[in-house]
């Protein structure tokens, strides 16, 4: 059973801390959110304990509980590996992985004393949205505990309608990959106010006025964008942030807690869901492989009497064959026939030749013999 059978299996605990991985592209200031959100935390005295996945980060402004930097280091991994910035990165992502079990079980441990757990990624989104140990993390922890994506967008960069969109169809693409419930953190709001981009996403004829003057390709492009995201802005949470300041951050909190909620009500049965068909399909491919089994061991009672015949019969054949070939030898070697007293003469090749040949028969026949018996005790086990 995996850890997430285990995990949906086993009576839930007391209290879930909720998990908020932050995403965002590189510069979007998820660090400085994940430290303001930190002392917020503290401030309204909830219980927050914070996770950093980013290998190449310098510095951070916040207390760390876990950090990778101190599993895996960068430098060596670059090293070592002859390895550019984001090649090093992943694998030292993916080494990191291999010790994700510990992670949680520390997590776990801690778990019932604490609210949230706060998980900072690395700034080149797709090396940990789109990597197979950034999938192995994102689900894992989604299966244990209720989990959320806080993707921080920098808001002052994004006023121009083609950084905007840029930034839309990668959040799109995150909440493709993770299915899982969304804040867009408009951050930066100190420096431009995030109302923009609250009014483009819910009206679409504010953007396509942003776009009037613009009659590039371009613009075609994001205009008809535009109308394929519109399903996708119906299942997001918005808020504005300033990270450096702390407006914003009771809003941030309540969109929180209303993504936890949608975790409970779509995400989870879905997942439980997902369960039931993985282990439906671990179970019919366990019997294909039992019956494959059978088939490759002849199962049939009857078959397996014929190949005993078959074997006997080949021993007999190769008896008279080895005798028939000792009767020949003998009369081209008459004289060392008479000298080794008979057919029997425990130094003859050809009959210490025979006598093997005759054991390995009768060896293949008890195997095969042995083989039918147990072929046909896995049928019986098996029905
Ligand atoms: N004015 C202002 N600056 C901010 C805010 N948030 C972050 N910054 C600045 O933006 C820059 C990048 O912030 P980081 O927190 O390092 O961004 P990051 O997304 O973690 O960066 P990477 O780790 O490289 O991906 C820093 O200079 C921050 O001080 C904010 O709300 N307002």
């Amino acid at each position: 059973m995996t850890r997430d059978m285990l995990a949906l299996s086993a009576a839930p605990p007391a209290k879930q801390p909720l998990v908020v991985l932050v995403s965002g592209m590189a510069g979007s200031g998820k660090s400085t959110f994940v430290s303001q959100l930190s002392s917020h935390l503290k401030k309204t005295r909830k219980a927050g304990y914070t996770i950093n996945l980013d290998p190449a980060v310098q510095y951070l402004p916040f207390d760390i509980n876990i950090d990778i930097r101190d599993t895996v280091n960068y430098k060596e991994v670059m090293k070592q590996y002859t390895l550019g910035p984001n090649g090093a990165i992943l694998t030292a992502l993916n080494l990191f992985t291999t010790k994700f079990d510990q992670v949680l079980q520390l997590v776990d441990k801690r778990a019932p004393e604490l609210d949230y757990i706060v998980i900072d990624t690395p700034g080149q989104i797709e090396i940990f949205t789109w990597s197979a140990s950034g999938t192995i993390i994102t689900d894992t922890l989604a299966a244990t505990h209720p989990t959320v994506i806080c993707y921080v967008i920098d808001t002052p960069r994004s006023a121009s309608p083609a950084t905007f969109m840029s930034n839309m169809l990668y959040a799109c693409s995150i909440l493709y990959k993770t299915k899982l419930p969304f804040v867009l953190v408009w951050n930066k709001t100190d420096i431009k106010d995030h109302q923009f981009a609250v009014e483009w996403m819910r009206d679409f004829e504010a953007f396509q006025a942003a776009l009037a003057d613009d009659t590039t390709y371009m613009a075609t492009l994001v205009n008809s964008m535009c109308m394929v995201l519109d399903e996708f802005y119906q299942h997001l949470s918005v808020v504005g942030v300033s990270s450096v300041t702390g407006t914003g951050m009771d809003a941030l909190m309540d969109a929180l807690a209303e993504a936890r909620g949608r975790y409970d009500a779509d995400y989870l049965p879905e997942l439980e869901r997902a369960l039931k068909r993985k282990q439906a399909q671990e179970a019919k491919r366990q019997q294909g492989s039992l019956t494959k089994l059978m088939a490759d061991m002849a199962l049939d009672p009857a078959a397996a009497a014929t190949a005993a015949t078959t074997t006997s019969t080949t021993t007999t054949t190769d008896a008279s064959q080895a005798s028939a070939t000792s009767e020949a030898d003998r009369g081209h070697d008459g004289g060392m026939d008479g000298a080794d007293g008979g057919d029997d003469t425990p130094f003859n090749p050809l009959h210490e030749d025979r006598r093997t040949r005759e054991r390995d028969n009768d060896r293949l026949a008890q195997d095969r013999a042995e083989e039918a018996s147990f072929s046909r005790f896995l049928g019986k086990s098996a029905s």
